[in-house]
């Protein structure tokens, strides 16, 4: 049987009278890139958050790389959360020392080679960047980390439509192994379609729909076909 990089059963957050997660049933394969789709509210978030062991299920059973989430499984993800921010006074150079010394699996090579691809100046500091150029900072601190699971809420958020495809363009390029899995939940589904081999699309925090996007294409088209029918 294929091994599991997460598998959720039942998976329930309540947050006063609302549901964040209802129920929420998940398997996803290792070794796949995955898109985690769904409009505002529907849970994506929620399901990371669960996933790094930031927040606790009231109900249902969670893995990750096999294990329960929380401190052993950590060590094995990294995470951007949607709405990041970077250290300001940091230069790109001093973020990716930072990540040799703190990141398990940071390679500085494979960050210095993202930064040059997409443009990012080794020498300018957080406080001076753009919003596309902080948001790319942080995406290659996660994405140059050689550990088995990626998980990056909304990266591209803030990233101007031409920037968006060659860094899209560079993330097929750096994911083409196959050995990590990588979680994206993205809005941009139009520009990151290329990107997944595997699709979940989620409503009121349930998983409504998933698995390989070939299939899916092939029976209801594309992923932005699919989302205008479903919601
Ligand atoms: N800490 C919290 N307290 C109260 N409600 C919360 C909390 N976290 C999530 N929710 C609620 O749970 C639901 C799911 O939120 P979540 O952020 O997971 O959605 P999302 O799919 O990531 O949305 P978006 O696409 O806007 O980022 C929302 O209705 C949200 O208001």
């Amino acid at each position: 049987m294929t091994t599991a990089a997460v598998f959720c059963r039942g998976v329930t957050k309540q947050y006063g009278q609302k549901y964040a997660l209802n129920g929420l049933e998940l398997f996803i394969p290792q070794g796949c890139t995955v898109g985690v789709l769904g409009p505002n509210g529907s849970g994506k978030s929620s399901l990371f958050r669960m996933l790094t062991g930031l927040t606790r299920a009231d109900r249902g059973k969670i893995e990750v790389l096999g294990k329960a989430p929380g401190w052993r499984t950590n060590k094995e993800i990294a995470y951007l959360p949607d709405r990041a921010r970077w250290y300001p006074d940091y230069t790109v150079n001093e973020s990716f020392r930072w990540g040799e010394n703190f990141l398990p699996g940071f390679e500085r090579e494979t960050a210095e080679r993202l930064a040059s691809f997409m443009k990012l100046d080794m020498d300018m500091r957080a406080v001076g960047m753009s919003r596309g150029q902080e948001a790319r900072l942080m995406l290659i601190l996660c994405i140059a980390r050689q550990v088995p699971l990626i998980i990056l809420d909304e990266p591209f958020s803030g990233i101007d439509v031409i920037s968006r495809e060659k860094i899209i363009e560079g993330l097929i390029e750096h994911m083409s192994t196959g050995e990590q899995t990588v979680l994206i939940s993205t809005h941009e589904i139009y520009e990151a379609e290329p990107l997944f081999d595997h699709v979940v699309f989620m409503n009121e925090g349930q998983v409504i729909l998933a698995g390989e996007a070939d299939k899916l294409r092939g029976k209801y088209g594309s992923m932005h076909t699919i989302l205008q029918k479903m919601y």
